[in-house]
Protein backbone atom coordinates (compact mmCIF):
# COMPACT_ATOMS: atom_id res chain seq x y z
CA UNK A 1 0.00 0.00 0.00
CA UNK A 2 1.84 3.31 -1.10
CA UNK A 3 2.26 5.43 2.16
CA UNK A 4 0.49 8.69 2.66
CA UNK A 5 1.86 11.41 1.70
CA UNK A 6 0.93 14.99 2.58
CA UNK A 7 -0.20 16.74 -1.24
CA UNK A 8 1.82 20.16 -0.35
CA UNK A 9 5.70 20.90 0.19
CA UNK A 10 6.35 23.05 3.09
CA UNK A 11 7.45 26.77 1.99
CA UNK A 12 7.91 28.31 5.32
CA UNK A 13 8.14 26.97 8.90
CA UNK A 14 7.83 28.02 12.18
CA UNK A 15 10.65 26.67 14.60
CA UNK A 16 9.00 25.03 17.97
CA UNK A 17 11.07 23.98 21.14
CA UNK A 18 10.65 21.25 23.74
CA UNK A 19 10.75 22.28 26.81
CA UNK A 20 12.15 19.95 30.64
CA UNK A 21 9.63 18.27 32.32
CA UNK A 22 10.25 20.75 35.37
CA UNK A 23 9.62 23.50 33.45
CA UNK A 24 6.48 22.23 32.46
CA UNK A 25 5.44 20.86 36.14
CA UNK A 26 5.66 24.73 36.68
CA UNK A 27 3.89 26.31 33.41
CA UNK A 28 0.83 24.14 34.10
CA UNK A 29 1.08 25.38 37.63
CA UNK A 30 0.73 28.60 36.69
CA UNK A 31 -1.70 28.06 34.44
CA UNK A 32 -3.70 26.49 36.96
CA UNK A 33 -4.07 23.14 35.46
CA UNK A 34 -6.18 24.87 32.25
CA UNK A 35 -4.38 23.73 29.59
CA UNK A 36 -6.34 27.40 27.41
CA UNK A 37 -3.79 29.14 30.43
CA UNK A 38 -1.10 27.92 29.08
CA UNK A 39 1.43 30.26 27.07
CA UNK A 40 1.67 29.19 23.05
CA UNK A 41 5.03 29.29 23.52
CA UNK A 42 5.53 27.02 25.95
CA UNK A 43 3.50 24.25 23.92
CA UNK A 44 5.69 21.88 21.97
CA UNK A 45 2.80 20.31 19.74
CA UNK A 46 -0.07 22.35 19.89
CA UNK A 47 -3.54 20.33 19.74
CA UNK A 48 -5.59 22.38 21.29
CA UNK A 49 -7.57 23.28 18.65
CA UNK A 50 -8.25 23.17 15.08
CA UNK A 51 -9.76 26.72 15.26
CA UNK A 52 -7.88 29.21 13.33
CA UNK A 53 -4.43 26.91 13.75
CA UNK A 54 -4.36 25.81 9.97
CA UNK A 55 -1.79 26.29 7.55
CA UNK A 56 -2.49 29.14 4.53
CA UNK A 57 -1.78 27.93 1.26
CA UNK A 58 0.61 30.22 -0.68
CA UNK A 59 -2.49 31.46 -2.84
CA UNK A 60 -4.20 32.46 0.61
CA UNK A 61 -0.86 34.48 1.39
CA UNK A 62 -0.58 35.91 -2.14
CA UNK A 63 -4.72 36.96 -1.73
CA UNK A 64 -4.15 38.84 1.36
CA UNK A 65 -2.62 41.64 -1.11
CA UNK A 66 -5.26 41.42 -3.14
CA UNK A 67 -7.54 42.66 -0.02
CA UNK A 68 -9.76 45.92 -1.01
CA UNK A 69 -10.00 47.38 2.75
CA UNK A 70 -12.74 49.74 1.49
CA UNK A 71 -15.00 50.43 3.84
CA UNK A 72 -18.11 49.64 2.13
CA UNK A 73 -19.00 47.33 -1.13
CA UNK A 74 -15.06 46.01 -0.88
CA UNK A 75 -14.71 43.82 -3.91
CA UNK A 76 -13.17 41.15 -1.29
CA UNK A 77 -16.67 40.65 -0.02
CA UNK A 78 -18.04 40.12 -3.25
CA UNK A 79 -15.33 37.71 -3.92
CA UNK A 80 -16.29 35.75 -0.53
CA UNK A 81 -19.99 35.98 -1.78
CA UNK A 82 -19.10 34.22 -5.10
CA UNK A 83 -17.01 31.50 -3.28
CA UNK A 84 -20.03 30.87 -0.45
CA UNK A 85 -22.09 30.78 -3.41
CA UNK A 86 -20.61 28.43 -5.93
CA UNK A 87 -19.23 26.00 -3.32
CA UNK A 88 -22.37 26.04 -0.48
CA UNK A 89 -24.99 27.06 -2.76
CA UNK A 90 -26.41 29.64 -0.59
CA UNK A 91 -28.15 32.74 -2.08
CA UNK A 92 -26.76 35.23 0.66
CA UNK A 93 -23.86 36.14 2.94
CA UNK A 94 -22.99 38.06 5.60
CA UNK A 95 -19.26 38.19 7.35
CA UNK A 96 -18.62 37.40 10.58
CA UNK A 97 -15.30 38.16 12.65
CA UNK A 98 -15.53 34.06 13.54
CA UNK A 99 -18.34 31.33 14.19
CA UNK A 100 -19.82 33.16 17.31
CA UNK A 101 -20.53 36.06 15.62
CA UNK A 102 -22.99 34.13 13.01
CA UNK A 103 -24.37 32.45 15.98
CA UNK A 104 -25.28 35.51 17.88
CA UNK A 105 -26.75 37.34 14.83
CA UNK A 106 -29.25 33.94 13.61
CA UNK A 107 -30.16 33.73 17.63
CA UNK A 108 -30.98 36.95 17.70
CA UNK A 109 -33.00 37.05 14.68
CA UNK A 110 -34.80 34.10 14.94
CA UNK A 111 -35.11 32.90 18.50
CA UNK A 112 -38.02 34.31 21.05
CA UNK A 113 -38.26 34.07 24.66
CA UNK A 114 -39.26 30.25 25.83
CA UNK A 115 -38.62 29.11 22.49
CA UNK A 116 -36.95 25.56 22.08
CA UNK A 117 -33.56 24.96 19.66
CA UNK A 118 -33.47 20.93 19.06
CA UNK A 119 -29.60 19.84 17.66
CA UNK A 120 -27.71 16.91 17.95
CA UNK A 121 -25.80 17.17 20.68
CA UNK A 122 -24.84 20.91 22.36
CA UNK A 123 -21.90 23.05 21.18
CA UNK A 124 -21.11 25.43 24.08
CA UNK A 125 -21.19 28.64 22.40
CA UNK A 126 -24.13 27.48 20.53
CA UNK A 127 -25.87 27.15 23.30
CA UNK A 128 -24.49 29.66 25.13
CA UNK A 129 -25.86 31.92 22.06
CA UNK A 130 -29.22 30.36 22.36
CA UNK A 131 -29.86 30.90 26.25
CA UNK A 132 -29.11 34.53 25.80
CA UNK A 133 -32.04 34.91 23.87
CA UNK A 134 -34.05 32.99 26.24
CA UNK A 135 -34.08 29.45 24.22
CA UNK A 136 -33.95 26.05 24.95
CA UNK A 137 -31.51 23.64 23.71
CA UNK A 138 -33.08 20.50 23.57
CA UNK A 139 -30.40 17.24 22.52
CA UNK A 140 -31.62 15.19 19.47
CA UNK A 141 -28.79 13.22 18.82
CA UNK A 142 -29.11 9.34 18.17
CA UNK A 143 -28.32 7.70 21.27
CA UNK A 144 -25.20 6.04 20.37
CA UNK A 145 -23.46 9.49 19.82
CA UNK A 146 -23.34 9.58 23.76
CA UNK A 147 -21.39 6.16 23.82
CA UNK A 148 -17.97 6.23 23.45
CA UNK A 149 -17.36 3.04 22.29
CA UNK A 150 -20.31 2.81 19.83
CA UNK A 151 -18.87 2.23 16.56
CA UNK A 152 -21.96 3.67 14.26
CA UNK A 153 -21.16 5.15 11.17
CA UNK A 154 -23.02 8.23 11.61
CA UNK A 155 -22.92 8.99 15.34
CA UNK A 156 -23.88 12.75 14.15
CA UNK A 157 -27.17 11.55 13.10
CA UNK A 158 -30.48 13.09 14.32
CA UNK A 159 -32.99 10.77 16.12
CA UNK A 160 -36.29 11.86 14.16
CA UNK A 161 -37.72 10.00 16.71
CA UNK A 162 -36.98 12.49 19.60
CA UNK A 163 -37.10 15.76 17.32
CA UNK A 164 -40.94 14.84 16.60
CA UNK A 165 -41.16 14.05 19.84
CA UNK A 166 -39.97 17.15 20.66
CA UNK A 167 -42.62 18.54 17.90
CA UNK A 168 -45.51 16.67 19.69
CA UNK A 169 -44.27 18.27 23.16
CA UNK A 170 -44.12 21.74 22.49
CA UNK A 171 -45.55 22.80 19.14
CA UNK A 172 -43.68 23.85 15.54
CA UNK A 173 -44.23 27.21 16.76
CA UNK A 174 -42.45 26.99 19.21
CA UNK A 175 -39.24 25.48 17.37
CA UNK A 176 -37.89 28.51 15.16
CA UNK A 177 -35.43 26.12 13.75
CA UNK A 178 -33.25 22.71 14.42
CA UNK A 179 -29.28 23.29 14.55
CA UNK A 180 -27.86 20.44 12.70
CA UNK A 181 -23.70 20.57 13.38
CA UNK A 182 -21.79 18.93 10.67
CA UNK A 183 -19.59 17.19 11.82
CA UNK A 184 -20.03 16.72 15.63
CA UNK A 185 -17.82 18.36 17.37
CA UNK A 186 -18.51 17.49 21.20
CA UNK A 187 -19.46 13.67 20.27
CA UNK A 188 -15.91 13.36 18.61
CA UNK A 189 -16.08 15.12 15.30
CA UNK A 190 -19.23 12.82 14.29
CA UNK A 191 -21.01 13.15 10.90
CA UNK A 192 -24.15 13.16 9.81
CA UNK A 193 -25.65 10.75 6.51
CA UNK A 194 -27.08 12.13 3.65
CA UNK A 195 -29.88 9.93 4.25
CA UNK A 196 -30.37 11.78 7.65
CA UNK A 197 -30.02 15.19 6.28
CA UNK A 198 -33.19 14.14 3.70
CA UNK A 199 -34.78 12.95 6.44
CA UNK A 200 -34.83 15.63 8.61
CA UNK A 201 -35.51 18.05 5.81
CA UNK A 202 -38.79 15.85 5.59
CA UNK A 203 -40.02 16.76 9.19
CA UNK A 204 -39.46 19.96 8.68
CA UNK A 205 -41.14 20.96 5.90
CA UNK A 206 -44.10 18.60 7.29
CA UNK A 207 -43.82 21.59 10.10
CA UNK A 208 -42.94 24.35 8.85
CA UNK A 209 -39.74 24.25 10.94
CA UNK A 210 -35.84 25.92 9.74
CA UNK A 211 -33.15 24.13 8.72
CA UNK A 212 -30.57 25.38 9.76
CA UNK A 213 -26.94 23.78 9.78
CA UNK A 214 -23.54 24.64 12.21
CA UNK A 215 -21.53 24.24 8.74
CA UNK A 216 -18.12 24.21 10.66
CA UNK A 217 -17.01 20.91 9.95
CA UNK A 218 -19.31 20.35 6.90
CA UNK A 219 -16.26 19.37 4.31
CA UNK A 220 -15.17 16.37 6.91
CA UNK A 221 -18.78 15.31 7.26
CA UNK A 222 -19.06 15.24 2.87
CA UNK A 223 -15.71 12.81 2.84
CA UNK A 224 -16.98 10.35 5.50
CA UNK A 225 -20.30 9.97 3.11
CA UNK A 226 -18.34 9.54 0.64
CA UNK A 227 -16.41 6.78 2.26
CA UNK A 228 -19.50 5.06 4.44
CA UNK A 229 -22.31 6.03 1.94
CA UNK A 230 -24.07 4.21 -0.66
CA UNK A 231 -23.84 6.00 -3.78
CA UNK A 232 -21.05 8.25 -3.10
CA UNK A 233 -17.90 6.65 -3.12
CA UNK A 234 -17.02 8.05 -6.74
CA UNK A 235 -18.77 11.53 -6.04
CA UNK A 236 -16.06 14.41 -5.43
CA UNK A 237 -16.51 15.99 -2.50
CA UNK A 238 -17.20 19.37 -3.89
CA UNK A 239 -20.21 17.92 -4.97
CA UNK A 240 -21.23 15.90 -1.61
CA UNK A 241 -20.52 19.08 0.03
CA UNK A 242 -22.86 20.85 -2.55
CA UNK A 243 -25.93 18.48 -1.73
CA UNK A 244 -25.57 18.35 1.75
CA UNK A 245 -25.87 22.11 1.96
CA UNK A 246 -28.78 22.62 0.01
CA UNK A 247 -30.93 20.75 2.59
CA UNK A 248 -30.34 23.62 4.73
CA UNK A 249 -31.97 27.17 4.91
CA UNK A 250 -28.79 28.26 6.25
CA UNK A 251 -25.84 28.20 8.39
CA UNK A 252 -23.89 29.71 10.55
CA UNK A 253 -20.06 28.78 9.61
CA UNK A 254 -16.58 29.37 11.60
CA UNK A 255 -13.97 29.60 8.98
CA UNK A 256 -11.47 29.05 11.57
CA UNK A 257 -11.64 25.34 10.79
CA UNK A 258 -12.98 23.96 6.92
CA UNK A 259 -12.31 27.18 5.01
CA UNK A 260 -8.03 26.86 6.01
CA UNK A 261 -7.81 30.43 7.64
CA UNK A 262 -6.86 31.91 10.90
CA UNK A 263 -9.93 34.43 11.85
CA UNK A 264 -13.41 34.74 10.05
CA UNK A 265 -16.99 33.23 9.67
CA UNK A 266 -20.26 33.75 8.20
CA UNK A 267 -24.15 34.07 8.45
CA UNK A 268 -25.52 32.16 4.97
CA UNK A 269 -28.93 31.89 4.33
CA UNK A 270 -31.57 31.90 1.15
CA UNK A 271 -34.32 33.55 2.45
CA UNK A 272 -33.97 37.30 2.02
CA UNK A 273 -36.12 38.74 5.25
CA UNK A 274 -33.39 37.16 7.11
CA UNK A 275 -30.48 38.95 4.82
CA UNK A 276 -32.37 41.95 6.23
CA UNK A 277 -32.30 41.55 9.26
CA UNK A 278 -28.94 40.10 9.46
CA UNK A 279 -27.64 43.20 7.90
CA UNK A 280 -29.45 45.44 10.56
CA UNK A 281 -27.86 43.22 13.19
CA UNK A 282 -24.48 43.03 11.96
CA UNK A 283 -23.97 46.77 11.89
CA UNK A 284 -24.53 46.79 15.44
CA UNK A 285 -22.25 43.73 16.52
CA UNK A 286 -19.61 43.25 13.65
CA UNK A 287 -19.60 45.70 11.25
CA UNK A 288 -20.53 47.06 7.38
CA UNK A 289 -22.66 44.04 6.13
CA UNK A 290 -19.50 43.76 3.42
CA UNK A 291 -16.92 42.71 5.51
CA UNK A 292 -18.93 42.21 9.31
CA UNK A 293 -15.91 42.36 11.78
CA UNK A 294 -13.01 41.26 9.08
CA UNK A 295 -10.25 43.05 7.64
CA UNK A 296 -10.75 42.99 3.21
CA UNK A 297 -7.76 40.41 2.95
CA UNK A 298 -9.30 38.29 5.89
CA UNK A 299 -12.43 37.71 3.37
CA UNK A 300 -9.57 37.10 0.68
CA UNK A 301 -8.28 34.63 2.10
CA UNK A 302 -11.92 32.99 3.19
CA UNK A 303 -12.68 32.93 -0.37
CA UNK A 304 -9.30 31.13 -1.62
CA UNK A 305 -9.44 28.64 1.21
CA UNK A 306 -13.29 27.71 0.47
CA UNK A 307 -12.24 26.63 -3.06
CA UNK A 308 -9.40 24.20 -1.43
CA UNK A 309 -10.68 23.10 1.39
CA UNK A 310 -12.95 20.76 -1.03
CA UNK A 311 -9.55 19.53 -3.11
CA UNK A 312 -10.19 15.64 -2.84
CA UNK A 313 -6.31 15.14 -2.16
CA UNK A 314 -6.09 17.86 0.76
CA UNK A 315 -8.84 16.08 2.55
CA UNK A 316 -8.07 12.91 2.15
CA UNK A 317 -5.11 13.61 3.87
CA UNK A 318 -6.74 15.48 6.19
CA UNK A 319 -8.98 12.64 7.97
CA UNK A 320 -6.31 10.63 6.99
CA UNK A 321 -3.92 12.02 9.61
CA UNK A 322 -6.16 12.27 12.31
CA UNK A 323 -6.81 8.32 11.61
CA UNK A 324 -3.07 7.72 11.86
CA UNK A 325 -2.99 9.23 14.99
CA UNK A 326 -6.00 7.07 16.23
CA UNK A 327 -5.10 3.58 15.31
CA UNK A 328 -1.75 3.84 16.96
CA UNK A 329 -3.90 4.64 19.89
CA UNK A 330 -6.48 1.48 19.22
CA UNK A 331 -3.71 -0.53 18.94
CA UNK A 332 -2.02 0.02 22.29
CA UNK A 333 -5.87 -0.85 23.83
CA UNK A 334 -5.99 3.00 24.76
CA UNK A 335 -9.64 4.35 24.77
CA UNK A 336 -10.47 6.71 22.55
CA UNK A 337 -14.22 7.76 20.79
CA UNK A 338 -14.77 5.60 17.71
CA UNK A 339 -14.91 5.94 15.49
CA UNK A 340 -12.06 8.06 14.59
CA UNK A 341 -13.60 11.60 14.24
CA UNK A 342 -12.81 14.30 11.58
CA UNK A 343 -10.56 16.56 13.62
CA UNK A 344 -9.59 15.09 16.28
CA UNK A 345 -8.86 12.28 18.58
CA UNK A 346 -10.79 11.57 21.53
CA UNK A 347 -9.51 10.26 24.58
CA UNK A 348 -11.97 8.47 26.92
CA UNK A 349 -10.82 10.31 29.76
CA UNK A 350 -13.36 7.87 32.19
CA UNK A 351 -12.04 4.65 30.46
CA UNK A 352 -8.29 6.25 31.23
CA UNK A 353 -9.16 7.18 34.67
CA UNK A 354 -11.81 5.10 36.23
CA UNK A 355 -9.97 6.51 39.71
CA UNK A 356 -10.92 9.73 39.15
CA UNK A 357 -14.99 10.84 40.00
CA UNK A 358 -16.06 13.14 37.01
CA UNK A 359 -16.48 15.62 39.76
CA UNK A 360 -12.67 15.89 40.05
CA UNK A 361 -12.47 16.81 36.35
CA UNK A 362 -10.46 13.41 35.08
CA UNK A 363 -10.64 15.07 31.55
CA UNK A 364 -8.76 18.52 32.91
CA UNK A 365 -6.03 15.98 34.97
CA UNK A 366 -5.77 13.81 32.33
CA UNK A 367 -4.93 16.58 29.46
CA UNK A 368 -3.06 18.78 32.09
CA UNK A 369 -0.61 14.92 32.88
CA UNK A 370 -0.12 15.20 28.92
CA UNK A 371 0.76 18.27 28.69
CA UNK A 372 3.77 17.85 31.67
CA UNK A 373 4.77 14.65 30.09
CA UNK A 374 5.36 15.53 26.35
CA UNK A 375 4.16 19.92 26.16
CA UNK A 376 1.56 18.07 23.98
CA UNK A 377 -1.41 20.51 24.53
CA UNK A 378 -4.69 19.33 24.39
CA UNK A 379 -8.40 19.98 25.48
CA UNK A 380 -10.81 19.12 28.03
CA UNK A 381 -14.03 17.94 26.01
CA UNK A 382 -15.98 16.68 29.58
CA UNK A 383 -18.21 17.87 32.90
CA UNK A 384 -15.74 21.69 32.75
CA UNK A 385 -16.87 22.29 29.14
CA UNK A 386 -20.57 21.06 29.89
CA UNK A 387 -20.91 23.91 32.73
CA UNK A 388 -23.34 24.26 34.69
CA UNK A 389 -27.29 23.99 34.29
CA UNK A 390 -28.87 27.53 34.47
CA UNK A 391 -32.03 26.22 36.29
CA UNK A 392 -30.65 24.26 38.56
CA UNK A 393 -26.92 25.30 39.19
CA UNK A 394 -25.58 22.20 39.36
CA UNK A 395 -22.68 20.76 37.00
CA UNK A 396 -24.12 19.20 34.05
CA UNK A 397 -23.02 15.63 33.82
CA UNK A 398 -22.21 14.82 30.76
CA UNK A 399 -21.53 10.67 29.11
CA UNK A 400 -18.76 12.13 27.04
CA UNK A 401 -15.54 12.87 29.62
CA UNK A 402 -13.19 13.71 26.77
CA UNK A 403 -10.11 14.95 26.31
CA UNK A 404 -9.84 16.17 22.09
CA UNK A 405 -6.54 15.94 20.60
CA UNK A 406 -7.04 18.20 17.53
CA UNK A 407 -4.94 18.39 14.89
CA UNK A 408 -4.34 21.55 12.96
CA UNK A 409 -4.79 21.58 8.74
CA UNK A 410 -1.51 21.46 6.62
CA UNK A 411 0.72 22.18 10.17
CA UNK A 412 2.19 19.08 11.39
CA UNK A 413 3.54 15.68 10.30
CA UNK A 414 2.72 12.07 10.71
CA UNK A 415 5.91 12.45 12.76
CA UNK A 416 4.93 14.75 15.51
CA UNK A 417 1.83 12.40 15.27
CA UNK A 418 4.16 9.40 16.09
CA UNK A 419 5.69 12.03 19.41
CA UNK A 420 2.13 12.31 20.61
CA UNK A 421 1.33 8.64 20.43
CA UNK A 422 4.13 7.75 22.21
CA UNK A 423 3.60 10.42 25.23
CA UNK A 424 -0.46 9.04 25.22
CA UNK A 425 1.13 5.40 25.87
CA UNK A 426 3.85 6.55 28.29
CA UNK A 427 0.62 8.38 30.12
CA UNK A 428 -1.74 4.53 29.55
CA UNK A 429 0.98 2.73 31.48
CA UNK A 430 1.33 5.78 34.07
CA UNK A 431 -2.53 6.44 34.52
CA UNK A 432 -2.88 5.03 38.31
CA UNK A 433 -0.26 8.26 39.19
CA UNK A 434 -2.88 11.02 37.77
CA UNK A 435 -4.78 12.23 40.28
CA UNK A 436 -7.99 14.28 40.43
CA UNK A 437 -8.25 18.05 40.61
CA UNK A 438 -10.13 20.80 42.56
CA UNK A 439 -12.04 23.91 40.85
CA UNK A 440 -10.53 26.75 42.55
CA UNK A 441 -11.51 29.62 40.14
CA UNK A 442 -14.88 29.61 38.01
CA UNK A 443 -16.20 31.95 35.89
CA UNK A 444 -20.19 32.41 35.29
CA UNK A 445 -20.00 31.62 31.49
CA UNK A 446 -18.46 29.12 29.53
CA UNK A 447 -15.79 28.45 32.35
CA UNK A 448 -13.34 26.05 30.79
CA UNK A 449 -11.74 28.96 28.61
CA UNK A 450 -9.88 30.45 31.94
CA UNK A 451 -11.28 27.95 35.36
CA UNK A 452 -8.09 27.58 37.22
CA UNK A 453 -7.76 23.95 39.02
CA UNK A 454 -5.34 22.05 41.78
CA UNK A 455 -4.15 18.39 42.30
CA UNK A 456 -6.29 17.05 45.19
C1 LIG B 1 -18.90 23.20 15.93
C2 LIG B 1 -18.51 24.61 16.27
N1 LIG B 1 -19.42 25.60 16.12
C3 LIG B 1 -19.11 26.89 16.43
C4 LIG B 1 -17.86 27.23 16.93
C5 LIG B 1 -17.59 28.68 17.29
O1 LIG B 1 -16.79 29.22 16.27
P1 LIG B 1 -15.74 30.37 16.61
O2 LIG B 1 -16.51 31.49 17.24
O3 LIG B 1 -14.73 29.79 17.53
O4 LIG B 1 -15.16 30.74 15.26
C6 LIG B 1 -16.88 26.23 17.10
C7 LIG B 1 -15.55 26.58 17.62
N2 LIG B 1 -14.81 25.63 18.03
C8 LIG B 1 -13.43 25.75 18.41
C9 LIG B 1 -13.14 26.87 19.39
C10 LIG B 1 -13.82 26.70 20.70
C11 LIG B 1 -14.97 27.39 20.93
C12 LIG B 1 -15.63 27.22 22.14
C13 LIG B 1 -15.12 26.36 23.10
C14 LIG B 1 -13.94 25.66 22.86
C15 LIG B 1 -13.29 25.82 21.64
C16 LIG B 1 -12.95 24.41 18.94
O5 LIG B 1 -13.70 23.42 18.84
O6 LIG B 1 -11.81 24.34 19.36
C17 LIG B 1 -17.22 24.90 16.76
O7 LIG B 1 -16.32 23.89 16.89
Amino acid sequence: QRPWAEPYKIKAVEPIRMTTREYREQAIREAGYNTFLLRSEDVYIDLLTDSGTNAMSDRQWGALMMGDEAYAGARSFFRLEEAVREIYGFKYVVPTHQGRGAEHLISRILIKPGDYIPGNMYFTTTRTHQELQGGTFVDVIIDEAHDPQANHPFKGNVDIAKFEALIDRVGADKIPYINVALTVNMAGGQPVSMANLREVRKVCDRHGIRMWSDATRAVENAYFIKEREEGYQDKPVREILKEMMSYFDGCTMSGKKDCLVNIGGFLAMNEEWILQKAREQVVIFEGMPTYGGLAGRDMEAIAQGIYEMVDDDYIAHRIHQVRYLGEQLLEAGIPIVQPIGGHAVFLDARAFLPHIPQDQFPAQALAAALYVDSGVRAMERGIVSAGRNPQTGEHNYPKLELVRLTIPRRVYTDRHMDVVAYSVKHLWKERDTIRGLRMVYEPPTLRFFTARFEPI
